[in-house]
């Protein structure tokens, strides 16, 4: 496989759908071979998995249940659409992947880091992002900015407390300090241009690196 597989992963409200939406325009203009996609996501049956998910009436859905079924998303996604994309030399660009999972389910969730690392591997076959840029955001700053966004839902995740949401920013900061070649973070409380800049800093390296 000759693309690059670059993932964007953060709490809610850090600005990654903003950013990576100029990342892409970015490399489109440079007329590089660039796909933008989101999990759980990116196809129609992943969609479909997602709407389960995310949907504020499935109140009573066990948080195995949950784990497994973003695994099955992301199987799908990768098969049907990352993977080819790939094989084809593109720049894929993911809004969240593995990390989600691990920060989500593993921590915040407490099934463990390792049990959703274990289900993941099965899911993924060790297809790990070459790069993933991390927004760090306080969880107050991230759902403050969601609820002033009025375009967006909030679904099942978002109605989760604030504890939850601090404890899925600390997954994070465990994920930092496990992958520190991997995962690069950035201060996602900075004004949307300068996120942008470093994101795009992060991204032109890689792109030299993978030349
Ligand atoms: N750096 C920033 N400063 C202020 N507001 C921002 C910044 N980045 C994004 N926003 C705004 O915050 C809101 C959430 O941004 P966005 O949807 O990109 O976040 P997200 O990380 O994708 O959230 P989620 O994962 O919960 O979907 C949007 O209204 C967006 O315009
Ligand atoms: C991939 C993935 C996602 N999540 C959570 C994170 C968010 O709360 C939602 C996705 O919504 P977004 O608006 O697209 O950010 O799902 C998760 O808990 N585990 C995962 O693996």
């Amino acid at each position: 496989m000759h693309g690059i597989f670059i993932t964007i992963e953060g709490p809610e409200g850090a600005g990654k759908t903003t950013i990576i939406q100029k990342v892409a325009k970015e490399l489109e203009k440079r007329r590089i071979d660039v796909i933008l996609t989101r999990e759980p996501g990116g196809i129609p049956i992943s969609e479909q998995i997602r709407g389960i998910i995310l949907n504020p009436e499935n109140l009573t859905m066990d948080a195995r249940t949950e784990a497994l079924l973003y695994a099955a998303a992301r199987r799908q996604h990768l098969v049907e659409k990352v993977i080819p994309c790939l094989q084809n030399g593109a720049v894929v660009l993911c809004d969240r992947f593995i990390d989600s999972s691990l920060a989500y389910q593993g921590y915040a969730r407490e099934l463990g880091m390792d049990e959703i690392l274990s289900i993941n591997q099965f899911a993924i076959q060790e297809l790990m992002p070459n790069k993933t840029i991390y927004f760090d955001i306080e969880p107050e700053i991230g759902l403050e900015r969601i609820e002033a966004n009025k375009g967006r839902e909030i679904n099942r995740l978002d109605l989760e407390k604030l504890d939850f949401h601090r404890m899925v920013r600390r997954g994070y900061k465990q994920l930092l300090q496990k992958f520190p070649d991997r995962i690069k973070e950035i201060d996602a409380s900075q004004p949307m241009e300068q996120v942008f800049l470093h994101t795009m800093e992060i991204v032109d390296k890689l792109l030299e690196e993978n030349k």
